[in-house]
């Protein structure tokens, strides 16, 4: 079977390549662009995005490039013989400026950034999208359910509901948002995570009995038993049987360590369910869950019902980041040929921020998050910060802390960063995260966190929109 990386050249939409041999015909390799990744709204009705897939991406870029069976492939859609030739040494080239992965993000920032000739720039435009917007959905999703899960286990039980090999990308945004284990076992080798798994009701139905399904369970793996209690009648059988099972491998110097819910009122059981384990002596054994959890139903189960659960498995909501499906990150031409370059919409919040830019964070005398500013990639971050449309809205920080977000990531085609290992990435992320204030972290209505932008910039855009209004 082909791997992604034998042909990583041919993972970009096809107009990519069209616009890339049209460059290549008018001589325009030579042209420098810059380009913007940033998204316009959170999905979830979310406060913040946790920014994931960048690590991931970079190893990719510096890998594209396209072998002969793709050239051959690329003749046959009807590509031209001088292009083909062309993109026999295509690598990229450029640089590439990124805020650093697992970092907390805002809408309408500039994450990251590439500097190239156009038809570089272009060419990894659909890369770009596909792993930056993917990730950061999932590691989103992630995080909101580690938020409420508090101290709790949460394990990533996706791939049956993925989007088939999303499935592996979802498992490592998970565990950057906060999960800490997946059922994903080829995730888990590939990523280092840590793998996790329970019991399904096909075990237990495979018995006569479902306290001889348990024992031999037990028997078989007495380091890791996790009894799924609700394939007949979770009060009455399921955890009578495990109780029983239970004490019979502490005869054995073993302990349960967990009954599984996995239908009906998960709080109700749950409580009822902690109260018959308690009874028997076993106040070690966990209660976990599963079956269509999300956030909000895991807030509800904690926060309002007093569920008595330690921890949670979470599959099809945290796999295919529902309710949205997909965060609409964007790629813009921002600058080419040394000018500033404009997106014009008839939407005005659509209109694009041009130029060369870096993103600024800035923080109050707490620590904590205040603004972050969007300056000219040279500019000193001891200014006034606008509201990108109403002016009269702005911000001195320029006695502020601050720390540039932004750092250059690839150089020249070379990946110059030191590359962090998953555990670093998820560290970093909660680190930032508690820098986050209460008010932006609630599910509904959340105070939306305020970006604004360097005068300067405004006033390249409001030149260049005066510009295009002129000639209509
Ligand atoms: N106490 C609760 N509060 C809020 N949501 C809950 C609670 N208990 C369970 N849920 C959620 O309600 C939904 C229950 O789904 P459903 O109606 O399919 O019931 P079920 O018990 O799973 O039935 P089935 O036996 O068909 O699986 C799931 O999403 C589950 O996570
Ligand atoms: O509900 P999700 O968040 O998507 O989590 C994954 C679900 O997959 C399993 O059920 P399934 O019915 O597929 O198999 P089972 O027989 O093991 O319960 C598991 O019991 C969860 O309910
Ligand atoms: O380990 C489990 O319990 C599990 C794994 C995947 C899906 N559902 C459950």
């Amino acid at each position: 079977m082909h791997t992604l990386t034998d042909h990583i050249g041919l993972y970009t939409d096809f107009y990519e390549l069209t616009m890339a041999q049209s460059y290549f015909f008018t001589e325009r390799i030579d042209d420098v662009a810059t380009f913007d990744y940033f998204f316009r709204s959170t999905p979830f009705d979310s406060g913040y995005v946790v920014y994931a897939g960048l690590e991931e991406l970079l190893s990719l870029i510096t890998k594209f490039s396209y072998s002969q069976e793709d050239i051959d492939y690329l003749r046959k859609q009807g590509m031209k013989e001088e292009f083909l030739n062309y993109l026999k040494d295509f690598r990229f080239s450029g640089n590439i400026y990124s805020v650093k992965e697992g970092e907390i993000v805002f809408p309408n920032e500039p994450l990251l950034t590439v500097e190239a000739n156009l038809i570089e720039a272009q060419l990894i435009e659909s890369l770009i999208l596909n792993y930056l917007n993917f990730q950061s959905l999932i590691a989103t999703k992630a995080r909101r359910i580690r938020d409420v899960a508090g101290e709790r286990s949460f394990a990533d039980f996706g791939l049956r509901r993925a989007q088939t090999l999303g499935s592996i990308h979802a498992a490592r945004a998970a565990v950057i948002g906060g999960a800490d284990s997946t059922s994903n076992t080829y995730a888990g080798m590939m990523y280092d995570i840590p793998v996790s798994g329970t019991q399904a009701h096909s075990w237990v139905q495979s018995f006569d009995d479902e306290i001889e399904a348990f024992r031999k369970y037990a028997e078989i793996n007495p380091d890791n038993t996790v009894l799924l209690v609700d394939t007949y009648d979770t009060l009455k059988s399921g955890v009578p049987n495990a109780i029983k099972v239970a004490k019979e491998m502490e005869k054995q110097g073993h302990r349960l360590k967990a009954v599984r819910l996995d239908s009906g009122d998960l709080a109700y059981l749950s409580r009822k369910v902690r109260k018959m384990l308690n009874k028997a002596g076993l106040d070690y054994v966990g209660i976990v869950a599963s079956n269509q959890l999300n956030e909000r139903i895991i807030k509800s189960l904690i926060k309002e019902q007093g569920a008595k659960l330690d921890g949670f498995g979470v599959g099809t909501e945290l796999a295919t980041g529902q309710e949205d499906g997909a965060l609409g990150g964007v790629y813009k031409l921002v600058e080419s040929d040394g000018k500033p370059r404009l997106k014009i919409s008839e939407n005005v919040e659509k209109i694009s921020l041009p130029c060369n830019k870096k993103l600024v964070r800035y923080f109050d005398e707490e620590g904590k998050f205040y603004r972050d500013g969007v300056l000219l990639r040279d500019q000193n971050p001891e200014l006034t910060i606008f509201h990108p449309f109403h002016y009269h809205l702005n911000t001195d920080v320029s006695k502020l802390k601050y720390e540039i977000l932004t750092e250059q990531v690839i150089k020249g085609g070379e990946i110059c960063i030191g590359l962090r290992t998953l555990k670093e990435i998820k560290q970093y992320s909660l680190e930032r995260f508690k820098q986050l204030s209460e008010e932006h972290k609630r599910f509904i209505s959340p105070h939306t966190y305020k970006v604004g932008v360097a005068k300067d910039i405004l006033d390249i855009r409001d030149k260049l929109i005066a510009e295009v209004e002129k000639d209509f």
